[in-house]
């Protein structure tokens, strides 16, 4: 039976579910057999449009489909896994291409393959390699090609992700040398299980670690179109973790917006999206322009405004040790930034 290799690719959302979901799907077609899968990569976007960096993986698979109808399967399972076309070469959840079937050339009005981009893209080729059979006959030329890529094409990096498993295993080792380094013993009874807590506990805290867009909302349009209302969402808990001492910050959240043309989220997609910002090694300046930043581009809305009161490990148990200080920071978009009556009106009803 005849190989075949597909790339696939996404840059939004939670980049390595899709991935892993889209091949769930096709590994669950009765007529098509997952064979292989290489490891994932972090690749920067190709093709002159702005967007985020790309998670891209190649599979080997087996199909007693023609390539029409695995086409058919492939666009099925983007559709499935909310894929929309609407900018060529855009963001998108999920692509799947079709990239070698065998050693055959077909070209018809639906399908051109090996797909016509493969030789000058290294987020195809890289992943590929992984899982290429040496003895077939385009392997001289993917490896030629890296090559030359690699020496040409310096903006398309491409950087292995490690995998879920293998991060659990690289913090517990790392969890003991820091136990071993700090003068304690990994094998007394209190820490002997610390690794394995720490390396669940980082998964949860920093689940947003590789996630680059909030996808958790939908918006609603109400009637109400004068432009005028804020909607403030007060003393929203958080918890975060500094990037320069990987010591905890933690606070409340106020935020508040200006519908635009009365176009609004869900009350209770405010705090996610708090929670969403604060799940990654951050700033408590970050957390605070992250969630303006964010809801502008979501909704569009007049203006946003945003207060972040925090207490921060790093300041209160070590170094100036000064415990119980609160650091505020604020961020004001749009005509919370132009209209000072409109500023002091959000801070009055804040107080
Ligand atoms: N080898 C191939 N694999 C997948 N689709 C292909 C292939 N060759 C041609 N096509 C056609 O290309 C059409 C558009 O595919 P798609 O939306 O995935 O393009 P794209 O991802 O924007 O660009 P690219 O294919 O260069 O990555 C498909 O509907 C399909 O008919
Ligand atoms: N890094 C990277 N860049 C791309 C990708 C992709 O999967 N990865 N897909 C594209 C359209 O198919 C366009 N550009």
């Amino acid at each position: 039976m005849e190989s075949i290799y597909l790339s696939l690719g996404s840059n939004i959302g939670d980049r390595q579910n899709y991935l892993k979901k889209a091949l769930e799907h096709l590994g669950s077609e009765s007529r098509l057999i997952i064979d292989k899968v290489s490891n994932y990569y972090e690749t920067a976007p190709v093709g002159g449009v702005e967007q985020d960096a790309f998670l891209n993986i190649a599979a080997k698979i087996y199909t007693t489909c023609t390539p029409e109808e695995l086409l058919n399967i492939i666009h099925k399972v983007e559709a499935k896994l909310n894929r929309s076309r609407k900018v060529h070469w855009g963001p998108r959840t999920l692509d799947i291409d079709i990239i070698f079937w065998g050693d055959r050339s077909i070209n018809n009005e639906k399908l051109i393959i090996p797909h016509k981009e493969t030789f000058k893209r290294l987020f195809v080729l890289i992943p590929l390699l992984d899982i290429y059979d040496k003895s077939s006959i385009f392997y001289k030329k993917i490896k030629q090609s890296i090559t030359f890529l690699k020496q040409t094409e310096k903006e398309q990096k491409v950087i292995r992700v490690p995998e879920k498993e293998e991060n659990t295993q690289t913090i517990k080792r790392v969890v003991k040398e820091l136990l071993l380094a700090i003068g304690d013993d990994p094998q007394r009874e209190g820490v002997r299980e610390t690794p394995r807590r720490v390396a669940e506990m980082y998964q949860e805290i920093f689940s947003s670690q590789n996630q680059n867009e909030f996808q958790e909302y939908k918006v609603f349009e109400t009637p109400k179109r004068d432009n005028s209302q804020m909607v403030l969402v007060k003393d929203i808990s958080f918890y975060s973790m500094c990037e320069h001492h990987m010591l905890p910050f933690f606070g409340k959240a106020h935020v508040a917006y200006i519908p635009r043309n009365g176009r609004i989220i869900g009350l209770s997609k405010i705090p996610r999206l708090v929670d969403f910002v604060s799940r990654r090694l951050s700033l408590q300046e970050k957390i605070t322009s992250d969630i303006a930043d964010t809801l502008m581009e979501i909704l569009d809305p007049v203006g946003v405004a945003v207060v972040v009161e925090a207490r921060h490990m790093c300041v209160e148990m070590r170094g100036v040790k000064k415990s119980n200080s609160l650091t505020r920071t604020t961020y004001f978009t749009g005509d919370f930034n132009s209209n000072a009556q409109l500023r002091a009106e959000f801070l009055r009803v804040l107080n």
